[in-house]
């Protein structure tokens, strides 16, 4: 019988010291510099900072940290062909990052990663070219910032057969939608998580659902097994969340939270992100600030919870360097294969129907004959008193229906003369049945 020879991955042997760049000195790259300052620890120095405009840079507060011995320079180049073991990336997007880290890779370097657009886009070529050159390539503050989901997924939860995953994976919405929840108005607090360094560069990335899509299709992977197109997952905006919202939500017993949720079903995944109602009694409802919640179901072990500050340079920068230490003692992580899979944004559910309209008779029951022509039972209808006639909010919520039935009735409803804005759908988020 043909005897399978066992391969062995062993990583590149670095020396007693490894040498460190960072690309990248803004809010998670500057922090870093600072952990690593306060840590101090054996065997790691940082020798090299990338970034434009360093001269900036240099006289940034952040800079304070940095060993009067490092390098600071504009061109990649002195990175690329330097002998630095290890290059830690914290500048963000695709381009001009991916070519950059791939010579690193090629040439021997490990790379370590904050970068989830990368990861999630173009993890599985980088990781074989990693492989290939037998270094590292890990990610650790990709996902929940400070939130140890990746390596606890990777080390702590191999085992299990992961069947589901729901969380909050964007600090900034979920700063957003807490204080808005408290009463706050959306452009302020927006403009207060970019001024405290929760929020991508370009905003959007968060408030519309991209951050958290690329955070899910690489936690799909890491735990179904799935490799996700991150561009076919499904995202809803945040940003026409109301405060009248937040106020039947509250009649619902729920809060409003951005849910990124996957779940295996067959060969298919369903997954989606967008602002769901969340029942007061949820542990996503207690999440505040700018705090990550990830609930990984798995055959075996049931829920496991991960949970802690998914943005911000400190917290992130916990993650980068204890991803460094990993590459600093050659730790690897646990490897299983992984497949393409379709994914649906279809999930079953309760929905949470708000409309604003210039009132007159007839307009419920308008609503009524569009969600029964495609099947969905109405389940409540919320009207809070003391608002005008000409523009009057009310909600409507259904038993569980398909999203894509209750998105056709929506189309059909957006068209009535009476609507002054375009209707909000949100998912009334329901916690899993055990019982079966
Ligand atoms: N902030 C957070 O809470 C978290 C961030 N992350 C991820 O960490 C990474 C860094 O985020 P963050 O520190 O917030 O981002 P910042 O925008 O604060 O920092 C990025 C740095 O990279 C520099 N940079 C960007 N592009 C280039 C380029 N083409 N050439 C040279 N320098 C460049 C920027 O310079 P300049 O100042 O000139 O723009 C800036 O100093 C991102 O991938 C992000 O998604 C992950 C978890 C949490
Ligand atoms: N902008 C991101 C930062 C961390 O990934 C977030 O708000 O979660």
């Amino acid at each position: 019988m043909a005897t399978k020879k066992k391969q062995v991955v062993k990583k590149k042997q670095v020396g007693s010291t490894v040498k460190v760049a960072l690309l990248g000195f803004g809010t998670v790259g500057s922090s870093v510099a600072q952990v690593l300052a306060a840590s101090k620890f054996p065997g790691i120095e940082l020798t090299h900072i990338f970034n434009r405009d360093v001269q900036r840079k240099r006289s940034s507060p952040g800079a304070k940290a940095v060993p009067a011995s490092v390098v600071w320079t504009e061109d990649i180049n002195d990175i690329l062909n330097s002998k630095v073991d290890v290059v830690v990336e914290l500048m963000g997007g695709l381009n001009p990052v991916e070519g950059w880290l791939r010579k690193a890779l090629a040439s021997g370097k490990s790379v370590v990663t904050a970068n989830k657009q990368l990861i999630a886009y173009r993890g599985a070529s980088l990781f074989k070219l990693a492989a290939a050159n037998n270094v590292h390539l890990v990610y650790g503050a990709a996902v929940a910032g400070g939130v140890p989901v990746i390596p606890g997924m990777l080390q702590g939860l191999g085992g299990d057969q992961a069947r589901r995953l729901s969380g909050i994976l964007n600090g900034t919405c979920n700063y957003i939608l807490n204080r808005m929840e408290g009463g706050a108005d959306y452009a302020t607090v927006l403009a207060d998580a970019q001024q405290l360094g929760y929020a991508e560069a370009d905003p959007s990335a968060d408030v519309d659902g991209f951050d958290a899509r690329a955070k899910l299709c690489i936690l799909s992977r890491i735990a179904l097994h799935a490799e996700l197109n991150p561009d076919a997952v499904t995202t809803q905006t945040i940003s026409t969340i109301e405060a009248i919202d937040f106020t039947y939500a509250k009649e619902l017993n729920c809060t409003i939270r951005q849910v990124s949720q996957a779940e295996r079903n067959g060969k298919a995944i369903h997954a989606r992100v967008a602002p769901m109602l969340v029942p007061l009694s949820s542990p996503m409802a207690w999440s505040h600030g700018t705090q990550n919640m990830v609930v990984v179901s798995g055959r075996f072990g049931g829920d496991v919870v991960f949970s802690g500050h998914g943005a911000g340079g400190e917290p992130t920068a916990v993650a980068v360097v204890s991803d460094l230490l990993a590459v600093a003692q050659n730790c690897s992580s646990v490897q299983l294969p992984v497949r393409k899979r379709e994914v649906t944004g279809e999930f079953m559910a309760p929905h949470y129907l708000r409309f604003v309209v210039d009132d007159k008779p007839g307009i419920v029951s308008a609503i009524a004959g569009a969600l029964a022509k495609v099947g969905a039972n109405i389940d409540s209808l919320l009207q809070t008193p003391g608002h005008p006639k000409h523009r009057l909010p009310f909600v409507v919520t259904t038993e569980p229906s398909l999203t894509s039935t209750i998105e056709k009735a929506m189309k059909s409803i957006a068209k009535l003369d009476c609507m002054l804005e375009k209707p909000l759908c949100l998912q009334i988020l329901v916690p899993e049945d055990k019982s079966e």
